[in-house]
């Protein structure tokens, strides 16, 4: 079969050539790349990429297919994949698709056969990179910034109920911004049922729905955007034993005060090693985030730091010094990577049955 070229145009003026998969004629979006080895279905598929173009600096993508278990949503919101050498020929006893079945079937087209490892110089050296891919280069795109109503693209329109697995322990609210779908997976594999809320969820509907406890999900774009919601995230966290994860632990952080601000290329891949400041403790986690919490903005009366990123001291975890709310700026429901950091699930889950009694240790 003859292949097409296509072509990725880049804000810096840069132009990478590739070849063409997928139905999509064109698309646009903010640049990022993503280190890990694995896990291509996972970052494909995780809501916090809406509006962006993913890059993968791991070589092969495709080899062990794609399968009905790992998906982090029912379709995919990223707005490109651009990738070195794509596998047409899987190997896996779950394999149910390939990278050629994926292309055709979503609304966003792959780039293969590009120089990931030159784009990923790109996008370390200039950070806030936008880019165009199209099957017939033009104009360079102008720096543009992903949309403000991202979150409300990809949250829930109405609650949804999912009851638990086994005996029921405690009944647990997901904000969904963008939420993994591995993270209800865990809370249910937990005993919780779960009720998934749209972003804008007030406190008195959680009362309604007879909440224990809250969770502030992963979910794309600048959590600024979200500012308008402080204070009613505020409320809610202050009423029940809440846990942020990513943009949720962004959120916490500036309904009570804090501040965010844009790391200079982001975090994104499997292996972003965080240590737990009370024990000293490293943990490998997996990361995808470009905002974190400025640590010049939080107030030490009411938060403790929990965790900080080894490689440059970014602020990774929060814990409210008198209330069971605790955040991660990581995730620990690690998909792909690595569980070290699964206790997180396990101290939230202890404070939401025992009513908020216990704090985080
Ligand atoms: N995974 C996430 O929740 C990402 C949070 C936020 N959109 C960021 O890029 O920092």
């Amino acid at each position: 079969m003859e292949e097409t070229k296509g072509y990725l145009m880049l804000s810096t003026g840069d132009v990478l050539e590739g070849v063409w998969l997928g139905k999509t004629t064109e698309s646009d979006g903010e640049l990022v790349f993503n280190t890990a080895m694995t896990g291509y279905q996972e970052v494909m598929t995780d809501p916090s990429y809406a509006g962006q173009i993913v890059t993968m600096t791991y070589p092969l993508i495709g080899n062990y297919g794609f399968n009905t278990q790992d998906k982090e949503s029912h379709s995919p919101s990223i707005h490109g994949l651009i990738i070195s050498t794509p596998c047409e020929t899987p190997s896996h006893y779950q394999a149910t698709q390939t990278l050629q079945d994926i292309a055709n079937t979503h609304n966003f087209p792959i780039l293969a056969q590009v120089d990931t490892r030159k784009l990923t110089k790109i996008i370390r050296k200039h950070g806030d990179v936008y880019g165009k891919m199209t099957k017939t280069p033009g104009n360079i795109p102008a720096q543009a910034k992903v949309s403000e109503k991202i979150v409300e693209r990809v949250s829930v329109k109405e609650a949804q109920y999912y009851p638990a697995n086994e005996s029921k322990t405690a009944h647990v609210a997901i904000i969904d911004y963008g939420y993994k779908h591995s993270i209800r997976e865990m809370l249910l594999q937990n005993g919780c049922s779960v009720t998934v809320f749209p972003f804008d969820v007030k406190l008195e509907s959680l009362q309604e729905a007879d909440i224990d406890g809250v969770l502030l999900s992963n979910g794309p774009g600048d959590p600024k955007s979200l500012g308008y919601l402080a204070d009613e995230i505020k409320r809610i966290a202050e009423h029940y034993p809440t846990l942020g994860i990513c943009l949720g632990h962004q959120l916490l952080a500036l309904a009570f005060g804090g501040n965010t601000m844009r790391l200079p290329y982001g975090h994104r891949g499997s292996n972003h090693p965080v240590q737990h400041v009370p024990s000293g403790k490293v943990s490998i986690t997996s990361q995808n985030h470009g905002y974190v919490v400025d640590e010049t903005s939080i107030s030490e009366s009411l938060w403790n730091i929990l965790y900080n990123n080894v490689n440059d001291g970014s602020i990774e975890g929060l814990q409210h010094c008198s209330k069971p709310i605790m955040s991660v700026q990581f995730h620990p429901e690690a998909h792909p990577g690595p569980s070290d950091t699964y206790d997180v699930f396990e101290q939230f889950l202890n404070s939401v049955r025992n009513g908020g009694v216990t704090t985080y240790a």
